[in-house]
């Protein structure tokens, strides 16, 4: 399966959801010239998937440098992306040598960045080996990484040549980053396709037991969702934002919580709570029970005590998307319906909270 982003410029570039097999054929199709290839990866896939990548690179007659960096969000960060340029640089790339980022956010993110900065840009290829990856991530050409200050707060856009997705890379995923991929593919229902999200209310349980004859299709209907906001606003001058969906709320619950308490996707889940209910003032018709019901069967571990609310609203004032001082929100119209709001009134967010714990509270164990 493949489908295109294509960018009103004229830039194009596949994504492809299919076995790393076929990777040497798509290297070829978007003009990437067969030899050396630098390979960037962390430990936990480099384990588990790099020697069956490097004999299907090499079998086609690619020569790859493999880079092999520490799991974990801390590698997303300056001395990581030093070691890149250093090895990079020593081992002799030119401008040319593809940069090929094998792994999931943290490594497209940095190896993206450093593709998007080495010689002033080398040709990027993601394979994403995490579901936020494979439906989010990889896509769309957001790379950086983080800073002392905050999460993405060093970065460019910059866009991949090619993005393959191997679903079957998946299977592997420790529990907790399956159910955090889970969470950005349903906001991605929830803001753009009413029919994704039946799919997962009726097949729940194949999709939390990763059935692998849905997963091309669940994967598929998410990049969908990812690619039509991408193309309509590249630099995320207006309607990219609706892809922060929960975010709001999830990046400050990360950040109060401590970095390592919930995934993205666990803080986002909280997040997307609390914007539902935010939504569902302004639009009665919402179907507020229904999707409630649906966030409420993503797994999130028990909230700390820390996590009060006057903290989160004061690190919520520091998210990148509140211009000047006013907090902005992305709130549902209708299911599949997203849009940015800058006119929340402050009353309505301790509720909005206290709807979110609540729904935690009498979630059950699916
Ligand atoms: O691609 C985008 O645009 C997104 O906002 C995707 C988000 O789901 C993702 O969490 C992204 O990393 C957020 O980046 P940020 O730098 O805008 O916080």
């Amino acid at each position: 399966m493949v489908h295109y982003v294509e960018l009103p410029d004229g830039r194009c570039y596949p994504v492809v959801i299919d076995s790393l097999e076929t990777l040497p054929v798509w290297l070829e199709r978007v003009a990437v010239p067969r030899g050396r290839c630098f390979l960037v990866t962390d430990e936990h896939v480099a384990h588990l998937h790099l020697e069956s990548l490097q004999a299907i690179l090499k079998t086609a007659g690619w020569t790859p440098y493999v880079l092999v960096l520490p799991p974990g969000e801390p590698t997303k960060a300056l001395p990581y992306l030093e070691r890149i340029y250093d090895e990079a640089l020593r081992w002799g790339i030119d401008r040319r040598t593809p940069l090929l980022a094998f792994g999931g956010g943290v490594i497209g993110d940095l190896a993206g960045f450093a593709a998007a900065t080495l010689l002033r840009g080398l040709p990027l290829v993601q394979l994403p080996t995490t579901l936020i990856a494979q439906v989010d991530s990889a896509i769309g050409g957001k790379t950086g990484i983080n800073h002392a200050l905050g999460k993405n707060l060093i970065g460019a856009f910059y866009q991949p040549a090619l993005v393959l997705a191997d679903p079957s890379l998946l299977q592997t995923l420790p529990e907790r980053e399956w159910t955090s991929g889970l969470a950005e593919v349903v906001k991605h229902a929830l803001i753009g396709d009413p029919a994704l999200f039946s799919l997962l209310e009726m097949r729940w349980t194949d999709v939390l037991q990763r059935n692998p004859s849905l997963l091309p299709d669940l994967i598929a209907r998410a990049v969908l969702v990812k690619i039509r906001i991408v193309v309509q606003d590249e630099r995320e001058a207006g309607p990219r934002a609706i892809l922060n969906f929960g975010h709001t709320f999830g990046h400050a619950i990360e950040r109060v919580a401590g970095y390592g308490h919930f995934t993205h996707g666990e803080a986002v889940a909280l997040g997307m709570l609390a914007a539902l209910w935010l939504s569902h003032q302004r639009h009665p018709d919402l179907p507020l029970t229904r999707i409630r019901a649906l966030l409420q069967r993503l797994p999130v571990p028990p909230l700390p005590e820390t996590l009060d609310f006057k903290t989160l609203r004061q690190v919520m004032q520091v998210d990148k998307k509140t211009l000047a001082g006013q907090l902005r929100f992305v709130l549902l119209r209708r299911l599949g319906e997203a849009y940015l709001a800058d006119d929340v009134p402050e009353e309505a967010l301790q509720a909005a909270w206290q709807f979110a714990c609540a729904s935690r509270q009498t979630a059950v164990a699916y």
